[in-house]
């Protein structure tokens, strides 16, 4: 193994994703390499249609490629039992979707806790936590009490990335993250996520249709059919 790669949080190699698709398959992913080092930010841009949404889901472990390895913080997860990918999963990778998927009944700071609550941590020390992530990604201590209807679009997505960094991942995997914000504030939520991927060290990998926000990656790549170019 290259020294690139065991310095990668996350390693995709030769990765091959199918679908069944009446009675043939349809192949989303054709042989896809693709190493991210820590600390580092990588655009994937790329027609619809063209394998952008399943190279996340390859890469965060929801979907087990046909062939070919996922290497995440180190560890191969194709040969792991679903068992282990969850606990690495929970352990290692944050999400964030489009949609900020947060509960509507808890409060911003609720929501980082309720992640903790699920891992069976102590609520009481994640508190200060969970207060100093949301403060770092730009939500002072009132709009930490509210819910997300009292919040808006922007920080919506602001809680929703404090969220996926609470458990301290290696790989942050975000799918569309600017897709309902107007210019200005899809450049905020992305420089906050250029500088997150700093501050936390994390191998981050975006998907995005929005052009003008690549100049903040340490680099792009294009899906085209399934590849990688
Ligand atoms: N569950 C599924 N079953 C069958 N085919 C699927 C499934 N999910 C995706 N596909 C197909 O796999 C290919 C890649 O889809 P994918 O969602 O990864 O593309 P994408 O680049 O994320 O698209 P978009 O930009 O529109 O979100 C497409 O042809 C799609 O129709």
């Amino acid at each position: 193994m290259s020294t690139t790669t065991a310095a990668a949080a996350l390693v995709l190699d030769d990765v091959t994703l199918t679908y069944p698709d009446g009675d043939r398959r349809l192949t989303a992913l054709d042989a896809v390499s693709l190493t991210v080092p820590p600390g580092s930010l990588t655009a994937v841009v790329g027609p619809s249609g063209s394998g952008k949404s399943s190279l996340l889901a390859v890469a965060a472990t929801l979907m087990r490629p046909d062939s070919g390895r996922v290497t995440v913080a180190g560890r191969e997860t194709t040969g792991m039992s679903e068992k282990e990918r969850a606990a690495l999963r929970r352990e290692r990778v944050g999400i964030v979707f489009q949609q900020a998927n947060l509960l509507p009944s808890l409060t911003a700071e609720e929501q980082l806790l309720a992640v903790e609550h699920l891992r069976g941590g102590s609520v009481r020390a994640a508190r200060a936590r969970a207060a100093e992530l949301l403060e770092s990604v730009g939500l002072d201590e009132a709009k930490r009490r509210r819910r997300p209807h009292q919040l808006s679009g922007g920080e919506r997505q602001r809680v929703n990335i404090a969220r996926a960094l609470f458990g301290g991942p290696s790989v942050l995997l975000v799918d569309e993250p600017t897709s309902a914000l107007d210019h200005e504030r899809g450049a905020r939520v992305m420089d906050l996520l250029a500088a997150v991927t700093r501050q936390h060290g994390t191998a981050t990998v975006l998907v995005t249709h929005d052009r003008a926000l690549l100049g903040r990656a340490d680099r792009v790549v294009t899906m085209t059919d399934g590849r990688l170019g």
